[in-house]
């Protein structure tokens, strides 16, 4: 067979793998320095750097690369990332490293968006009334403003290449005490904001810092009247398109607005009693409605028609009895190429396993047996709980229920792992990074495909 000569790169990427292979890490490092890119590069054999130093045991070129910032999800021909290399060749000191290390492949999954409890719910002080009356004027306090369940908010400037696009509009008591007189006006105290870096060193260190109050302010007063408000700012209301504003807020600010938003649009919904349909009043920091017919069987005990509903639905990668392909699918409304989890709500009386069970087989005609969690996510639309899982199937015929989905199917670790390298590709795209969706199906193949 013709052999033709290395291009000059092909031939710097070859001796880059080739001291991998060997453990050669003086020689790695070296020409790291020189050529950067070669951290991921693959030769003829379709292997990383990474790879061959798994598959050679070479804990200290590992570790090298890893600090150099190495991506550890390509997969080879196999479907294997270093990880699964390292563990089928018995690397266990490899593996472990491997696992352990950085945010993304670590099994562990990352903080979830809408996870962040960056405000201290304090939910004893919901029944204090002279607490939250005196919270409400304090000059500290931050109030956030929402157009019925729209949050006031304006464009983020600091920078432009980050995901982060809206910050919501914050006011003190001045600003906004004309709208407490309004009887359709909603206060929902959000809770008080924790110690961190920001906060006032010198007040911390007497003893003297109060954590301020935040709280949502919800109000049928015609917009544009609001936004003046802001004073000449860019300011305006999100519309919460799911795909256009709901993701674009920053990890601190998207927890406080799905706690705000979803206690909110229950007002909004719910502003009459379900059990005699009398009108009602908000109380406890705007977390409760209590039925203003004192006949009314919902004043006797406690009854969950006074609170605000969270929906348990759940979602679930579902993997092959071969471990080496998941099932993903599609509805209708989805970006062309997109797949993702299927999900479903949970029923009166029924457990998250028999849930997972019955939406996959009612959606797919896929039957699952082992299901296993592995974490959970508000999802603020309007009020959702997202419970993530992973589940086996027990069979793989797939049968769509065209009302529900309109096509689900078979992907391998390697399609999966390549779109989840390479980015959106017309064949399939992932749903994003901040949904549950994009990071069971990364915690999958991260993982391994053993539960
Ligand atoms: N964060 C994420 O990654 C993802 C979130 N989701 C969310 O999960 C939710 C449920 O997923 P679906 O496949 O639509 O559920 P599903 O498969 O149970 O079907 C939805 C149908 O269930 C019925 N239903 C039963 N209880 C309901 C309730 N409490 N609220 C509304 N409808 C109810 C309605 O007839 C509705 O049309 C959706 O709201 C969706 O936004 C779905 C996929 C990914
Ligand atoms: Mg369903
Ligand atoms: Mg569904
Ligand atoms: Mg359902
Ligand atoms: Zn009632």
């Amino acid at each position: 067979m013709a052999s033709f000569p290395l291009s000059a790169k092909e031939e710097i990427v070859e001796r880059f793998l080739d001291a991998a292979v060997r453990g050669d890490l003086p020689q790695l490092r070296m020409l790291l320095t020189h050529t950067p890119s070669l951290i991921n590069q693959t030769g003829y054999s379709g292997w990383t750097a990474l790879m061959l130093a798994a598959r050679n045991g070479h804990y200290n070129v590992v570790e090298a690369l890893l600090s150099h910032g190495c991506d550890k999800l390509p997969v080879n021909s196999s479907s294997q990332t270093a990880y699964d290399i390292a563990k089928f060749w018995g690397h266990s000191h490899i593996s472990n490293l491997l696992a352990q290390t950085d945010d993304r492949c670590s099994g562990v999954l990352p903080e979830l968006y809408f996870c962040r409890e960056t405000l201290d719910r304090q939910s004893d002080k919901r029944t204090d009334k002279a607490w939250l009356e005196a919270q409400q004027s304090d000059p500290n306090t931050v109030y956030l403003l929402f157009s019925n369940i729209n949050p006031m908010v304006s464009r983020c400037e600091e920078d432009k290449s980050s995901e982060v696009l809206n910050k919501l509009c914050r006011f003190r008591y001045d600003g906004v005490k004309d709208l407490f007189q309004k009887p359709t006006t909603k206060l929902i105290f959000l809770g008080v904001e924790k110690m961190n870096s920001s906060s006032s060193c010198s007040q911390v260190q007497e003893g003297s810092w109060e954590p301020p109050a935040w709280f949502a302010i919800g109000t049928d007063e015609d917009a544009t009247e609001l936004l003046k408000r802001c004073r000449g700012k860019n300011c305006f209301f999100t519309t919460f398109s799911p795909k256009i504003d709901l993701l674009t807020f920053s990890e601190e600010e998207a927890g406080i607005v799905a706690h705000a938003r979803s206690v909110l649009v229950w007002h909004d919904r719910y502003s009459f009693c379900s059990t005699c349909g009398s009108g009602t009043s908000l109380e406890e920091g705007g977390h409760k409605r209590r039925c203003l017919n004192s006949e009314c069987r919902s004043l006797k005990g406690v009854h969950n028609t006074c609170y605000p509903r969270v929906d348990p639905v759940v979602i679930m990668l579902v993997v092959h009895p071969d471990r080496n392909q998941c099932l993903l699918g599609r509805k209708k409304s989805f970006p062309v190429g997109m797949f993702s989890c299927l999900a479903g709500f949970i029923e009166p009386g029924e457990a998250i396993e028999d849930a997972v069970r019955r939406e996959v087989e009612e959606e797919s005609g896929v039957k699952v047996g082992l299901v296993r969690y592995i974490c959970s996510q508000p999802w603020p639309m309007p009020s959702n709980l997202m419970i993530g899982c992973l589940a086996i199937a027990t069979s793989t015929n797939i049968k769509v229920d065209q009302n529900e989905i309109e096509e689900a199917r078979w992907f391998t670790r390697q399609q999966i792992a390549e779109s989840l390298h390479r980015g959106a590709n017309p064949a399939l795209m992932l749903p994003p990074s901040q949904t549950i969706a994009h990071q069971l199906i990364r915690y999958w193949i991260c993982k391994n495909a053993n539960l």
